[in-house]
């Protein structure tokens, strides 16, 4: 069978172009589509992938070692492949559009309710559950039932739930937080990107008014409109928390010899410091690397804002804390590493240029290191959850996840005399350490 699209009709409230192009709403429909099936959108997506990823899947034998990073991975890309041959286009599209927003839609509302507190204790009706929360019964029903439709939470029975340890892990604020911060302040600049590139013709985003600037009307940037939109703020310093968990870290000794590259040579001088995190937002990578390496040699000192640097309430005494814009004059001279953990993607290379500046005059030619923890974008064979964040970013931040080529060109910007001396990186790790020095 073939869909015909009446070239001759037009939306009622909208326009076609000169290509023949129909602009609703922002939203393009290419009368191309004419030439295709509708068939296609009814078939499984790629039958004859499936049985290669089967075969593919049997292979791993019947109980893998799912407690081995490596192997866990790998089962899980080929069973995402497996899911996306064996569902129809229109499948697919119905889970995008209307599963998984709903989703989100219920687990947050949930969340913020404190369904997912009450339920650790189930299984249990919504009744005892609405009971527990005080909150409306029917409508917590429905979030329910989509959330379990998903197989989010564990259907018991009629309107009856158990947790599933993604739900329990929820009530981990900074697991999550992630859901409220990013309804709330975040995605909304996601949904409208398609309208703001239509409106600017496509150029590429600007960073003093983009499309998180469109979309919340506001000529704050992200973390500004958080940390004024309480508890925006604080929920982001908990996802901050949150999303890097179990993910190979930098300061394990199979990544970067942290003894070797920054404890061989440092300076001993009672206030020299060894580490300054800057934009280091609650402290969790100085508290890991306190953790790691208990006796580490000098000063441990997290930089932030005075709004994300007020609000910590647990910090290992022996990190510093210090309230600094870092657009400003660095306070802390001639430290043996200064880091920085997913700051710079957050910024246009302009901007990145600002910090940098202050970084550079602060550092001592021949001892002075600069840790830059970021996604270096592969070429081909980009990981998804890198690709994710580059929209992240594209969209609340004009700015990008880089290229290995980017960065060459942003740190090695004839105006620092900076020179990347090695970009670490191990296997399963989505983040590199990009280590620089002055040339
Ligand atoms: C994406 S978060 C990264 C936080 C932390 N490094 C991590 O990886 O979990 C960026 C951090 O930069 C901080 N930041 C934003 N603007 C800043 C500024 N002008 N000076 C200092 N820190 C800033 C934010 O408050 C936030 O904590």
């Amino acid at each position: 069978m073939t869909i015909s699209i009446d070239s001759t009709t037009t939306p009622s409230n909208g326009k076609a172009d000169k290509n023949g192009v129909h602009i609703k709403n922002g939203s393009t429909v290419s009368e191309n589509n004419r030439a295709v099936d509708i068939g296609i959108a009814v078939r499984a997506c790629d039958s004859e992938a499936v049985p290669g990823i089967l075969k593919e899947i049997s292979s791993f034998g019947t109980s893998p070692p799912t407690d081995l990073d490596t192997t866990r991975l790998e089962l899980l890309a080929n069973a995402r492949a497996l899911v996306r041959a064996l569902e129809t286009p229109r499948e697919t599209m119905i889970k995008h559009n209307w599963a998984q927003p709903g989703c989100h839609t219920a687990i947050t509302t949930c969340y913020n309710a404190g369904v997912f507190d009450v339920l650790k204790g189930g299984p249990m009706t919504v009744d005892e559950i609405a009971k527990g929360v005080g909150k409306n019964r029917e409508v917590l029903a429905r979030l329910l039932k989509h959330i379990s439709a998903m197989g989010y939470v564990q259907e018991t029975g009629s309107d009856e739930y158990a947790p599933t340890n993604f739900s329990t892990a929820l009530t981990i604020p900074i697991i999550g937080d992630g859901y409220p911060c990013l309804a709330g302040g975040a995605l909304r600049s996601g949904l409208h990107f398609h309208e703001y590139m239509e409106n600017t013709n496509y150029a590429t985003p600007n960073a003093e008014l983009g499309p998180y600037q469109d979309a919340f009307d506001t000529k704050m940037n992200m973390f500004q409109y958080m940390v004024a939109n309480p508890p925006l703020g604080k929920q982001f310093n908990h996802h901050m928390g949150g999303y890097r968990q179990g993910r190979p870290s930098w300061m394990d000794p199979t990544f970067y010899p942290v003894e070797k590259q920054l404890f061989t040579g440092f300076d001993t001088s009672p206030d020299a410091a060894l580490l300054v995190d800057i934009g280091g937002s609650l402290g969790h990578d100085l508290e890991e690397f306190r953790t790691k390496y208990p006796d580490a040699p000098g000063r441990l000192v997290l930089q932030d804002l005075p709004e994300v640097i007020d609000t910590i309430q647990h910090l290992n005494p022996k990190i510093e804390r210090m309230s600094y814009d870092f657009h400003t004059e660095q306070p802390v001279k001639a430290a043996r590493a200064y880091y920085m953990h997913s700051v710079l993607h957050d910024w246009p290379d302009e901007v990145c240029k600002s910090i940098l500046k202050q970084i550079v005059g602060a550092m001592k030619p021949g001892y002075s290191k600069l840790l830059i923890n970021e996604n270096v974008i592969p070429d081909k064979g980009a990981d998804w959850q890198a690709t994710a964040l580059d929209m992240m970013m594209l969209t609340l931040f004009s700015s990008k996840e880089r290229t290995l080529n980017d960065w060459h060109q942003l740190l090695e910007s004839s105006e620092f005399g900076l020179k990347i001396v090695r970009v670490w990186n191990v296997q399963n790790s989505q983040e590199s350490l990009i280590e620089c020095e002055l040339a």
